[in-house]
């Protein structure tokens, strides 16, 4: 029980080091209360057993190291709207900066809902077997379908499935962590929608498509879709001048391949030598 409340609490030292970049942004001093309380956590934990002073210091070494971990590590957070361009910015990032770690959300959210995983069994509950295509896998099509046309629907489905997806993030960063890498970009759509994501995330990339008539047609053309079902898909998230607006780095993808590669290598040239 002691060593499990212990790895729990290096835990959340470790994510309370890891919103350090972001608070120092905001100028917020929540780290430093998160891991105050986190001391006394320990110190009243361990009270009840019978532990060593020797010990003692041993765990509160272990949660500054566990801070320190995260401080040093840099979550760079990807965002942007519909069919804007973050994979195709994924993409460019893995031929080109290979020291970088790469979490990708819409792939969780993919892995998370094959058969008989929890949250599988949770959606066919919520939604019935309808949802179903006849090898027995979601019918991804019929639930995009269903969850942009109705809002119920897509609270249901983001309420199932975000706790998975926030889980699978933890592990993949300690992860990284683990294997000693220092940036990670968290390639996550829904990433301002989150709130708590953009806490751990330190810059924050939008990327966009300035011209709007492309960006309708890119999205067409990549989903097989009309332009009023492109649209209602669009005004599903958060209005990409709000998610501009809140970004630390915004990224205009209205021109060819090779100009955003080449906006990209100066954007995360930059990032990567900043530390
Ligand atoms: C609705 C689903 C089944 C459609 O699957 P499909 O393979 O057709 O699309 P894909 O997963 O590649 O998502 C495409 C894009 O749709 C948008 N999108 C997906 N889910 C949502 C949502 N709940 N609200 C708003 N936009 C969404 C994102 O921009 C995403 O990049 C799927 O997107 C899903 O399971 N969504 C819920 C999970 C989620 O919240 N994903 C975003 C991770 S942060
Ligand atoms: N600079 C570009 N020039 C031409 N086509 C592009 C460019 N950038 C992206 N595309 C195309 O636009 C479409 C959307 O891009 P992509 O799939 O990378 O977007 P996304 O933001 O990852 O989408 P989502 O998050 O909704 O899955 C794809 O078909 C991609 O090939």
């Amino acid at each position: 029980m002691d060593i499990a409340s212990s790895i729990c609490l290096n835990i959340i030292a470790f994510f309370c080091g890891l919103t350090t970049q972001r608070c120092k942004k905001n100028n917020t001093l929540l780290p430093i209360v998160i891991l105050c309380t986190l001391g006394f956590a320990q110190g009243y934990i361990f009270k009840h057993f019978t532990t060593t002073k020797k010990i003692t210091y041993i765990l509160s070494a272990c949660l500054l190291i566990s801070n320190i971990l995260g401080r040093n590590l840099e979550m760079i957070g990807l965002t942007g709207g519909i069919a804007s361009g973050k994979s195709t910015v994924i993409n460019t990032i893995k031929e080109n900066f290979k020291n970088i770690g790469i979490i990708d959300c819409d792939a969780i959210a993919k892995e998370v809902v094959t058969p008989d995983k929890r949250a599988y069994r949770a959606i066919v509950k919520a939604f019935g077997k309808d949802i179903l295509a006849p090898s027995g896998e979601l019918n991804r099509d019929k639930l995009a379908n269903l969850i942009f046309s109705d809002k119920n629907a897509r609270t249901k489905l983001n309420r199932i499935i975000q706790p998975y997806i926030f889980f699978e993030i933890i592990k993949r960063v300690l992860g990284f962590r683990i294997k000693g890498v220092s940036n990670v970009v968290l390639d996550a759509p829904l990433l301002f929608e989150s709130k708590i994501l953009t806490y751990f995330c330190c810059p924050i990339i939008t990327v966009y498509v300035k011209n709007n008539d492309l960006w309708l047609e890119r999205l067409c053309k990549r989903d097989s879709i009309n332009v009023q079902k492109a649209q209602e898909r669009i005004a599903c998230q958060m209005p990409i001048e709000q998610k501009i607006q809140k970004s630390d780095i915004v990224v205009d993808n209205s021109g060819t391949l090779s100009q955003l590669e080449a906006k990209l290598i100066t954007v995360f040239g930059k990032i990567t030598n900043s530390k």
